[in-house]
């Protein structure tokens, strides 16, 4: 696992666009897993900087989104197909077609999780897998106690999660309690994982994930597995990483 120190979130974001950058440099047809949220969001918005700056081009790019709430119409703007079509996707060329995000609004959902994996393993697999982290641990919608072996599934959001998220909704009861969310599994299967980790309430967790026990209580945990893991993590966020137990 390598541990990218990024002093301020400005340099989080322009570290973790140079790097899906560099993905698509060399390898044009990346398949990229793109992640939602607070944290990529400066991600996204460099991206779309050296699209028009440096010309980098993503019309060959094909993306996979971690996850999408069961039962949100895609023109919600709490749906995460709003937030990457708002933030990303309407500024870039990456064709419509290659675009793919969970549809929350499926009405089987256990048939739309099936054909998301069958999808990305169509797609060749993922190469570049970007992360965020819940303060719970979460990545996607991977609650604490989600089995490892778990692929693309219907997942119950955990209460911890519907309060963070709330934010975004006028009421806590307007948040839904369910998503499509890729599971441990598919994201394991990445050839390559970037997770991104900005702010003072993930610093415990952040610990906990990377020097603590491998265990579903934490499902960031498992990345400890993973042969090509990068984390970038903001100062804030850094502050109780007890690097005394990994030289770095
Ligand atoms: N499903 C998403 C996760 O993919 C994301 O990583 C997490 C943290 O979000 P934020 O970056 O806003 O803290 O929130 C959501 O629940």
């Amino acid at each position: 696992m390598r541990i990218v120190f990024a002093k301020d979130y400005a340099a989080l974001s322009e570290i973790a666009a140079d790097m899906v950058a560099e993905q698509i440099r060399t390898k044009p047809e990346s398949v990229v897993g793109l992640a939602t949220g607070n944290t990529p969001l400066g991600m996204y918005r460099e991206l779309i900087k050296i699209h028009r700056q440096k010309q980098l081009s993503f019309c060959r790019m094909v993306t996979f989104n971690l996850d999408e709430y069961i039962a949100l119409g895609k023109e919600e703007p709490h749906s995460y197909h709003y937030y990457m079509k708002h933030h990303f996707f309407r500024h870039v060329d990456v064709p419509e077609a290659n675009q793919h995000i969970p549809n929350g609004e499926a009405g089987n959902i256990e048939q739309e999780c099936l054909a998301y994996e069958q999808k990305i393993e169509e797609a060749g697999g993922i190469d570049l897998q970007i992360l965020g982290i819940g303060r719970n641990g979460h990545i996607g919608f991977n609650e604490p106690d989600v089995r490892f072996t778990a692929a693309t599934h219907r997942a119950e959001l955990a209460e911890s999660t519907i309060r963070a998220n709330s934010y975004c909704f006028s009421s806590l009861a307007e948040v839904p309690r369910f998503a499509i969310s890729m599971g441990i599994k598919t994201i394991m299967q990445a050839r390559s994982i970037v997770i991104l980790v900005n702010g003072e309430d993930k610093a415990e967790v952040l610990d906990r994930a990377l020097w603590g026990d491998i265990s579903p209580e934490v499902p960031a945990s498992i990345l400890q597995l993973h042969q090509r893991v990068t984390v970038i993590v903001e100062g804030n966020a850094a502050n109780r990483l007890r690097m005394n137990q990994r030289g770095q």
